[in-house]
């Protein structure tokens, strides 16, 4: 796809595809040992192999961008990461799997289908959700329309749907079970809405909720009336059917949906959101759930003991569920045999495997409020609110249309979806549409043309159509998304959908992302830091910083930073033209990323050509990228988009002070430092060329050099701000409060 300006003066969006990644990791995870610059020829990796294994789980996504197919991203292990980040690339073949070549400009699936063994007669499907087969939707749900279109079959691994053979139960027949759920509108079907089905919960006597909701702590999640966030202390309000613990009109039920979620699994910035937003919700006051597919065995989950059956592109899938009381907030962890096993590469596999599970995934997320009990009671679908992220989940909102709203079902749940990243739209063949499970007439709402991809389904697209309200995680991105060159391909019912669209900035995991209780400054010569405690905390990172990475230690050379994917979005490339420049400066740079190969031998060979200067270190580390956030002074985002931008945020949290361009997320939240009135907290440049780089970048580091008083009240400035997720999440609820009253 061809670049192209949003605005006179501002933002070149690259459109080739961006995807995500990055693998994630436990939190508290121990940090890798120092690497070693070995200054070792060109068929040698920079970094020695760590002594210890981090035991983060990382998660590597490729990055392809151009045209051609589209390229699944890739991860391995955090520690597979790393050490394929130091190790020969032979060595690295073996960590890293399935590189793929580009892709196709713009979907984040995996690359064009390899299998070829349209499995058509295992479309015998024996089995259904024993929750439907109560009810009418049951033929919606778990048995395919059979008045769907039938399209050829594509020749790909997934299953068509069959149309023919009525699925089995193969669950106990349902018993009505009192729904239980936000107090005071769960259970209310005296406004006609008929309650949905319920099933009884497989073990659900030998179920300990006490285990699982943090019983004996309920205090952290009282909101200012000193109500209980959380539900754990409201199982006797439940049990007694009483009101429960949640108070004033706007408390809702809010389930969150996506397919990452910081700590236990994250690529990128959508982890991080899910990991923290849902927290700050809980803490004003709303029942919140995050439901994201269970990747790996994630020891703080417990197997809640319940067992259902889902059809996925034709196929009859058992899930189970996994349950964690964290925060305030309930995590259930989707476990089934399509999810086990990715934990290192969450978005692998061909486009069709990853549809598959996103179709699954979104299926059994619209009825977790009526089959998983946490606390011992379901959230129910009265006064709820999905939140979908991205079109991993954008099928969510179709979904609670076709098979429920549009039967009188759920009236009184709505969906949210949170555009994250549009350059991911999950496009495919319209020929695929069948595997959805939808009636026909939805087809209309998938159909979407375009120059770049022709004919094509697009569940982005009908997403943002089906959803009551969307969210993009800037208002500069919003304004964006409507242009020809921001909205790829999707402008046009971002534009007809703008009355229903709201720009929230992400906020910051100050648990996470704080330089005064920091965990990953607490060892090899780091340490935690504060506004108070800036200069000689900040020296002691840096200093730790270019130790562990075998630079010169010293106080007076600028060390510049980058961190994040490797792709053409982040722009990493533009840092490398600029090097013939940066090379002349007295400064050091450390790159941190994973990604497209070709950049991430750009890295390698930067550090090649200047081991005295740079330091280019491939791979995904979650503590590196702390330490890279306090021990650095500026922090180069070249991005040649951003719908929000979470690293500029880190940034100014540390007192490291960011160098930008000034588009989508990174223009709204980077205000450009005025030396005149003694105002901003960066550089921003309004192109992403190296030029205007450069230009940003010396003026940047005139002012590091020149104008000490200046310097530090940029940094002083950028710390002081409130970036926390309470303000966004204060935001996000008069999204969820315009959706409760939408009809
Ligand atoms: N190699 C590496 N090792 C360790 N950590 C690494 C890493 N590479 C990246 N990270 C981490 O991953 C996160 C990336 O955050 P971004 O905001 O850049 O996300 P991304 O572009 O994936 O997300 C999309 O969604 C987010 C959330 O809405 C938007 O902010 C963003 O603009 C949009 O593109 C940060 O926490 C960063 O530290």
């Amino acid at each position: 796809m061809s670049s192209a300006a949003v605005s006179s003066a501002s933002s070149t969006f690259f459109l080739a595809l961006a995807s995500s990644a990055s693998p994630g990791g436990r939190r508290r995870a121990r940090v890798g040992s120092p690497p070693f610059h070995t200054g070792a020829g060109p068929n040698f990796a920079f970094w020695r192999a760590p002594p210890r294994v981090p035991r983060d789980a990382a998660l590597v996504r490729a990055e392809a961008e151009g045209g051609g197919k589209d390229a699944p991203p890739e991860r391995s292990g955090d520690a597979a990461a790393a050490a394929a980040s130091r190790w020969p690339r032979a060595a690295r073949r073996k960590t890293v799997s399935k590189r793929r070549d580009p892709l196709q400009p713009v979907g984040r699936y995996g690359s064009s289908g390899t299998g070829n063994t349209a499995r058509s007669g295992a479309a015998t499907a024996s089995t259904q959700n024993a929750a439907l087969a109560a009810v009418e939707i049951k033929s919606i749900v778990a048995a395919p329309p059979t008045s769907i279109v039938k399209f050829p079959a594509p020749g790909y691994r997934v299953i068509l749907p069959s149309g023919d053979i009525a699925p089995e139960t193969v669950v106990p027949a349902p018993k009505p079970l009192p729904l239980h759920g936000s107090p005071g509108v769960d259970g209310d079907y005296s406004n006609g809405v008929a309650p949905p089905p319920a099933e009884p919960v497989v073990q659900e006597a030998t179920w300990d909720f006490k285990k699982y909701i943090g019983f004996e702590e309920p205090v952290e999640a009282k909101d200012d009336s000193g109500v209980a966030a959380d539900g754990a202390d409201s199982f006797e309000h439940y049990e007694n059917n009483d009101s429960g613990p949640l108070a004033g009109e706007n408390v809702m039920n809010v389930i969150v949906v996506a397919a990452e979620c910081s700590p236990w699994c994250k690529t990128g910035g959508l982890g991080d959101v899910v990991g923290a937003l849902p927290k700050a919700l809980a803490r004003r006051g709303h029942r919140v759930m995050v439901v994201v597919p269970r990747y790996g065995d994630y020891v703080e989950a417990f197997d809640m003991g319940i067992r259902k059956y889902y059809k996925a592109a034709g196929q009859d899938l058992e899930v189970n569920y996994f349950h964690a009381f964290i925060d305030g907030v309930d995590f259930v962890f989707i476990d089934a045999p399509l999810f086990r096993h990715r934990q290192n590469d969450i978005y692998g596999g061909s486009r069709q495997e990853i549809l598959k599970r996103m179709i699954l995934f979104c299926k059994v997320a619209v009825e977790v409020p009526w089959h998983v009990p946490c606390g011992g009671v379901c959230y129910g679908d009265g006064n709820l609110v999905f939140i979908a992220n991205d079109w991993h989940t954008a099928l969510l909102p179709v979904y609670l249309k076709a098979y429920y709203t549009d039967h009188g079902l759920m009236q009184y749940t709505r969906s949210i979806l949170v555009i994250h990243n549009i350059a991911h739209q999950g496009r495919g063949p319209v020929a695929e549409f069948p595997y959805m499970d939808l009636p026909e007439h939805y087809l209309q709402h998938f159909e979407l043309y375009d120059p770049v991809g022709g004919e094509h389904a697009n569940i982005f697209a009908a997403g943002l159509k089906m959803a009551d309200r969307v969210v993009t995680v800037s208002r500069g991105y919003l304004w964006e998304l409507k242009t020809v060159e921001g909205g790829w391909g999707l402008h046009d019912i971002i534009r007809s959908n703008d009355w229903k669209i709201n720009g929230i900035v992400n906020g910051i995991d100050h648990q996470e992302w704080n330089p005064k209780v920091d965990v990953h400054l607490r060892s090899d010569g780091y340490t935690n830091y504060s506004l108070e405690t800036l200069d000689a905390g900040k020296r002691q990172c840096k200093a730790a910083l270019q130790r562990e990475l075998g630079l010169e230690v010293r106080d007076d050379v600028p060390l510049l930073g980058f961190i994040g994917r490797l792709d053409g979005q982040k722009g990493v490339d533009i840092i490398g033209d600029a090097m013939p420049w940066i090379a002349g400066q007295d400064v050091q740079l450390v790159m941190l990323g994973t990604g497209r190969a070709d950049l991430e031998r750009m890295l390698q060979h930067l550090e090649r050509e200047h081991p005295s200067k740079v330091r280019g270190w491939v791979g995904f580390s979650v503590p590196m990228a702390h330490r890279i956030t306090a021990g650095a002074d500026v922090l180069v985002m070249p991005s040649r988009f951003e719908p929000c931008g979470l690293n500029q945020l880190y940034a100014m949290a540390y007192g490291t002070v960011p160098v930008v361009h000034a588009v989508g997320g990174l223009r709204d939240t980077v205000a450009p430092f005025d030396p005149f009135g003694d105002a901003g907290l960066g550089w921003t440049f309004d192109r992403a060329e190296v030029n205007k780089l450069i230009e940003a970048l010396r003026h940047c580091l005139d002012t590091y050099r020149n104008y000490g008083e200046s310097w530090k009240s940029i940094q002083a400035r950028g710390m002081a701000q409130d970036l926390s997720w309470d303000h966004a999440a204060e935001l996000y609820e008069d999204v969820l409060v315009k959706a409760k009253y939408q009809w």
